[in-house]
């Protein structure tokens, strides 16, 4: 279980959540709302106050580096520190796995500088899945997206999720999905995360 205590950042309300093993919590609001900066701070990213407990250990136990590895942030814009793609993965994705998202196989021997959104996108994502987290906190993880890309990223999420029994919160702005992924809905709005359905 992912447990987040009297979480602040900034002059936004305080927010407690829980979020299951294979549970998936939607997140929309407003753009500017905070959504971003939530994530974050759970990631240990920004200072912010509270605390964030994985399975019963707070994060302030874990090196920064450990717990950004099992509370993993992706961003639709997604940092990229070395040259070459396949340099950012600790195992090559399987040919079917590049399939599945519409990558061409030789894309992990491309620089990254050549990608195309998109590709950045989904790229970054097997990065983030390759590292094997515990729980996902996903930023708009489709937002560059078609929609056929679209569903086979979502569709590798949620299969992820089932099949680690992962704790996942994902962030978007479209509604349809947000029912889609979530079983339980949150919205930001006046700095405040509210429950909105579920
Ligand atoms: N260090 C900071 N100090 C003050 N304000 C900040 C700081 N960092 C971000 N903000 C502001 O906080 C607000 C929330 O940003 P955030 O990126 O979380 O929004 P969001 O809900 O994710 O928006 P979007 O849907 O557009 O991605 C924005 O107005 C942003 O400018």
């Amino acid at each position: 279980m992912l447990r987040i205590e009297n979480l602040n950042f900034l002059d936004w309300e305080a927010v407690s959540l829980e979020v299951g093993a294979g549970e998936v919590v939607s997140i929309q609001g407003e753009s500017g709302s905070g959504k971003s900066l939530l994530l974050r701070a759970i990631a240990d990213l920004i200072p912010h106050g509270g605390e964030a407990f994985l399975g019963g250990e707070a994060c302030s136990e874990f090196s920064p580096t450990k717990w950004r590895g099992k509370v993993s942030f992706l961003s639709a814009e997604a940092l990229w520190w070395e040259d070459e793609v396949r340099a950012h993965f600790l195992n090559d994705p399987e040919l079917k796995v590049l399939q599945r998202l519409g990558l061409k196989e030789e894309c992990l021997d491309w620089e990254v500088t050549r990608l195309s959104m998109g590709e950045r996108q989904r790229l970054g994502l097997l990065r983030m899945l390759d590292r094997e987290p515990s729980a996902l906190l996903l930023d708009e993880p489709t937002a560059n997206l078609d929609d056929r890309t679209s569903a086979a990223v979502e569709g590798m999420l949620l299969d992820y999720v089932r099949e680690r029994a992962a704790c996942c919160i994902w962030v978007t702005h479209d509604r349809a999905q947000a029912a889609r992924v979530g079983q339980r809905a949150y919205t930001m709005v006046s700095k405040q995360l509210r429950k909105v359905a579920g």
